[in-house]
């Protein structure tokens, strides 16, 4: 879809001090590289919303400059600039009175495309972020807030703008609708490839969403730019190693491939050769495809199966899937599949900590 080429956004030196004397931008030097998703995360009142704002220049800066690839915005147009700019806030911001079709189409409306032209947009964009075309005539008040959500990523994209600003957008939404929502902006993302700044007070949406998270502390410092997987295992001081909660470790093995896990074969039996009552070990039983049927318990025959629920695929992911599937086991072992669900082997808890091993020592 992207015909526009993304750019790059570059805070040099800037600061934002309001007319009361609050200083909520300290000295800012930051570059959002062309393509990624930047994430600004912190405390309340630490920024970053001021920081988002002086890209579109909806706030001037005090002092410093704000470029959008090598330009500075305060001499470009405002409103061309703003055009350059999708814009998505928490609650949307949709007009009311207006259908979903034409909240969409608004900005293409403007821009000189005919109606016609708009609705067929909208009604790509719609399927572009998942939102049936038969909502296509409703007004906003008909939307659940998911839905609301996704029809302000749409119209932020109908005029194909390099750059995509994200203001908690997703803030408002429940856990689970926002999850998806989030998957969703991953999924789009790697069709669009914006540079997308995207604001949030919510570490996990950081970790989730960015290419680089940006860590501000109050007074507008930014303490630590880098990678979600440099962050969690490496914060530069104790008020990041705070902010990143205290589960770090586990969310740091969904930044580690599970390629390297060690698999065996022992222990994976093929349908029709019986399993042995007096077998020491759990036995997964595999169809005549190698795909898992069950799992035999010490002692037990294969009729007595038990559930394989969970499995990973070591080309696709993260050890945090390996450990996932080893611990959800009855067996307390990893089944590893391939794409089509045949399995590859199992990995014990031993196998992981080896490969997390491997992975901590390469860091
Ligand atoms: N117009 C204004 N006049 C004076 N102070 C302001 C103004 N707008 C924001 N501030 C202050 O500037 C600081 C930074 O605000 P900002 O909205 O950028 O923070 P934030 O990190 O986005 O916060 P939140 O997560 O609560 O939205 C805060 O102390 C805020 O009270």
């Amino acid at each position: 879809m992207s015909t526009t080429p993304t750019a790059t956004v570059t805070f040099e030196g800037v600061s934002k001090t309001y007319a009361d004397g609050t200083i909520a931008v300290d000295n800012l030097d930051l570059v959002c590289p062309a393509g990624k998703i930047t994430v600004f995360v912190g405390p309340s009142g630490c920024g970053k919303t001021t920081s988002l704002r002086m890209i579109n220049r909806m706030i001037t800066p005090s002092a410093g400059r704000v470029l959008l690839a090598d330009q500075d915005v305060s001499f470009l147009d405002a409103a061309a600039l703003r055009r350059q700019m999708g814009y998505v806030i928490q609650s949307a911001g949709l007009f009311p009175h207006r259908t979903i079709e034409d909240n969409i189409g608004t900005v293409p409306v403007l821009l000189g495309s005919s109606r016609r032209q708009a609705r067929q947009q909208a009604a790509d964009l719609m399927a572009r972020v998942g939102l049936d075309p038969s909502m296509a005539r409703r007004y906003p008040y008909q939307l659940s807030g998911g839905q609301q959500q996704r029809v302000g990523v749409a119209r932020a994209l109908a005029a194909d703008p390099p750059v995509l600003l994200m203001d908690e957008p997703f803030s408002a939404v429940d856990p689970m609708v926002r999850h998806d929502l989030q998957l969703e902006l991953l999924r789009l993302q790697t069709e669009i490839g914006k540079t997308i700044v995207f604001v949030t007070h919510d570490i996990d949406e950081a970790v989730t969403l960015g290419d680089q998270i940006a860590v501000f502390q109050r007074g507008g410092h930014l303490t630590q730019v880098a990678g979600p997987e440099t962050l969690l295992a490496e914060p530069a001081d104790a008020f990041v190693d705070d902010f990143m909660g205290t589960d770090k470790g586990v969310k740091w093995l969904s930044f580690i491939a599970a390629d390297d896990v060690p698999l065996h074969q022992e222990g994976v039996t093929p349908a029709g050769h019986p399993v042995a009552v007096d077998h020491e070990r759990w036995q997964l039983v595999v169809d005549d495809e190698q795909r898992p049927t069950g799992w035999v318990a010490p002692g037990e025959t294969s009729e007595q199966l038990r559930a394989c629920r969970r499995t990973f695929r070591p080309d696709r992911d993260q050890i945090r899937a390996a450990l996932d599937s080893a611990l959800l086991s009855p067996a307390g072992l990893a089944v590893a599949v391939d794409s089509e669900d045949r399995v590859l082997g199992l990995a014990s808890h031993a196998d992981l900590a080896t490969s997390i091993r491997a992975a901590r020592t390469q860091r």
